[in-house]
């Protein structure tokens, strides 16, 4: 690549160990994972990611944190004044995910990491990460349908794209996959003389009593491929001896790899953030009750597979909440607590009183995304467990797809111009799942609309008609609101009313509203 060139980073790009992970769900988690893994095992790493939630700099992390700020801007304007110097008009600057690329392979180089952990931008062939020549070892996660507008339309062609970052006699790991998928996997393996091995789920019994951070079942799957990563990264880089002794089976984890995994952490994947502001002026009650009354579990879903994913592990964490709440108390990780707020995970999550449980979903996706298929698929995998949601908020996002940084996290002070027929749009969808019948179009037709008309009484959260039936109209079981940070303060409110009720909001449908809601939350 040109780019690489300009900066004079081609010759070392061949020295960088790198782990290349494609994929339609997982690449992330499975990013994470590994560096949890190979970082307990003494190595210095480096790993590239996408998207960010909050902040760009999520998105190049070095031993486990994310750069500082400091290095980003160093690193960031170096890059740019180089290659800027040398754009022409033929030669044009590149493209922003393909600069945060280079950029990264610039850190990494840089910062001299042991490992460079790369996750693929979008596809895989012709991924801008596919500049890399001769990764150390290739992963490719759970396949699904998504992006498909780029991709193609069938699991195969998707499969394809996919296996595009196979290099040469490199090997390769993935998960069991829908043989149409697999099929071509294996196709391409075979062309490029790629060993390949299919990494079944982790067993949790392997953990040797240990809990995963990051649950879920789908989660096990990330795991497992982690784990066959680091495994083969660490032998083909001479590390091996050094971590693990002895001979290594699958059902039998060396303690390093227990550790990372259990303590793998990542931002809006089924997380779950006890809101504190209703402390603040109070921390005692805080610890005693873990500001047990607004809830949020957040995970990012918004393809299908995903969704299903999505929906067991809330469904999983709110039987969790419900055993756990007599035994233990909400552990609050020291470095979390004062950047993030107090964070709870599954296994740590507490409560002292019993107090009746509401269950919200607060949803956007963009509209690339069919939410035909994703809300009945939440709703239904939900109802399986026997959760219904009692109200759905839609609200849109406040950062956009391609902007490098989110948008503003105050309440802007003119709503009317806000276009929200696509949250309408999703509301006609819900209430359609809910009632078996179309709604009645509540608004005119362009949908601009006045702010305070868009905020529900609290009793909309509160009153008897729960559990998606019908109250004093034919629609009440969902609402659609302008902006997040009201949202977010209207939820506040209505919880400091009620404190007898406990609001549990699933957040989901895309990683930008999960990254914008935790943003507010951190307030
Ligand atoms: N193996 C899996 N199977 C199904 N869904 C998954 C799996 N792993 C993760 N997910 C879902 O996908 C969401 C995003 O996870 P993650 O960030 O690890 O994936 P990604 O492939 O990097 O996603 P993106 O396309 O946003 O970059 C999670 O919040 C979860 O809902
Ligand atoms: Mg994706
Ligand atoms: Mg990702």
């Amino acid at each position: 690549m040109i780019s690489l060139q300009i900066l004079g980073l081609e010759e070392d790009m061949n020295s960088l160990n790198i782990i290349h992970v494609a994929g339609t769900k997982g690449k992330g988690s499975t990013c994470i994972f590994c560096e949890a893994i190979l970082r307990e095992c003494g190595i210095r790493t480096g790993v590239f990611t996408s998207p960010h939630l909050i902040d760009v700099r999520e998105r190049f992390r070095i031993d486990g944190i994310n750069i500082s700020e400091d290095k980003f801007l160093q690193y960031f304007w170096d890059c740019w004044n180089q290659l800027e110097e040398k754009a022409t008009e033929q030669l044009p600057m590149p493209p922003l995910f393909m600069f945060l690329t280079i950029l990264s392979f610039k850190i990494f180089i840089s910062e001299q990491v042991d490992a460079a952990i790369i996750e693929v931008g979008l596809g895989g062939t012709e991924d801008s990460t596919n500049v890399i020549k001769e990764p150390t070892v290739c992963g490719i996660t759970s396949l699904g349908m998504d992006h498909t507008e780029i991709l193609g339309d069938t699991l195969g062609q998707i499969a394809s794209h996919k296996a595009g970052i196979f290099k040469p006699k490199v090997p390769a790991f993935t998960v069991p996959q829908l043989p149409e998928a697999m099929d071509v996997i294996l196709e391409r393996a075979k062309e490029l003389m790629v060993p390949l091995e299919v990494t079944e789920p982790l067993d949790c019994k392997q953990m040797k009593g240990l809990k995963f951070c990051l649950s879920g079942d789908h989660q096990l799957y990330n795991a497992a491929l982690a784990v066959s990563l680091s495994r083969c990264w660490l032998q083909r880089t001479g590390n091996w001896e050094k971590v693990c002794q002895n001979d290594f089976q699958d059902s039998n984890l060396p303690d390093e790899f227990i550790r990372g995994l259990s303590t793998a952490n990542f931002s809006g994947r089924s997380q779950i953030v006890c809101d504190s502001s209703l402390y603040s002026d109070c921390p005692e009650i805080m610890s005693e009750n873990c500001g047990g009354e607004l809830i949020f579990y957040l995970d990012g879903a918004h393809s299908p597979e995903s969704m299903e994913a999505c929906a067991k592990w809330f469904s999983n964490a709110l039987k969790g909440y419900k055993n756990a709440s007599q035994t233990s108390i909400g552990v609050v990780n020291a470095e979390e607590s004062s950047e993030n707020g107090p964070f709870l995970h599954e296994s740590k999550t507490l409560g002292t009183f019993e107090k009746s449980c509401r269950q919200i979903l607060l949803f956007n996706c963009l509209d690339v995304r069919n939410p035909k298929i994703l809300l009945p698929q939440l709703v239904n995998e939900c109802a399986l467990s026997g959760i219904h949601f009692s109200r759905a908020l839609f609200v849109p996002s406040m950062s956009k797809y391609t902007k490098v940084t989110s948008g503003a996290s105050v309440i802007p002070s003119d709503l009317s111009g806000i276009d929200l027929s696509w949250q309408f749009n999703l509301q006609r969808i819900w209430e359609k799942i809910m009632h078996g019948k179309e709604m009645t179009p509540l608004l005119d037709k362009d949908f601009k609309i006045e702010s305070k008309l868009m905020l529900p009484p609290h009793e909309f959260l509160y009153d008897n008609a729960s559990k998606g039936g019908p109250s004093h109209n034919d629609f009440p079981c969902s609402a659609v609101i302008p902006s997040l940070p009201l949202t977010i303060k209207w939820l506040r409110d209505c919880v400091k009313e009620h404190p007898s009720t406990r609001l549990q909001v699933l957040v989901t449908g895309s990683l930008h509203l999960v990254g914008d809601v935790l943003k507010l939350l951190k307030r």
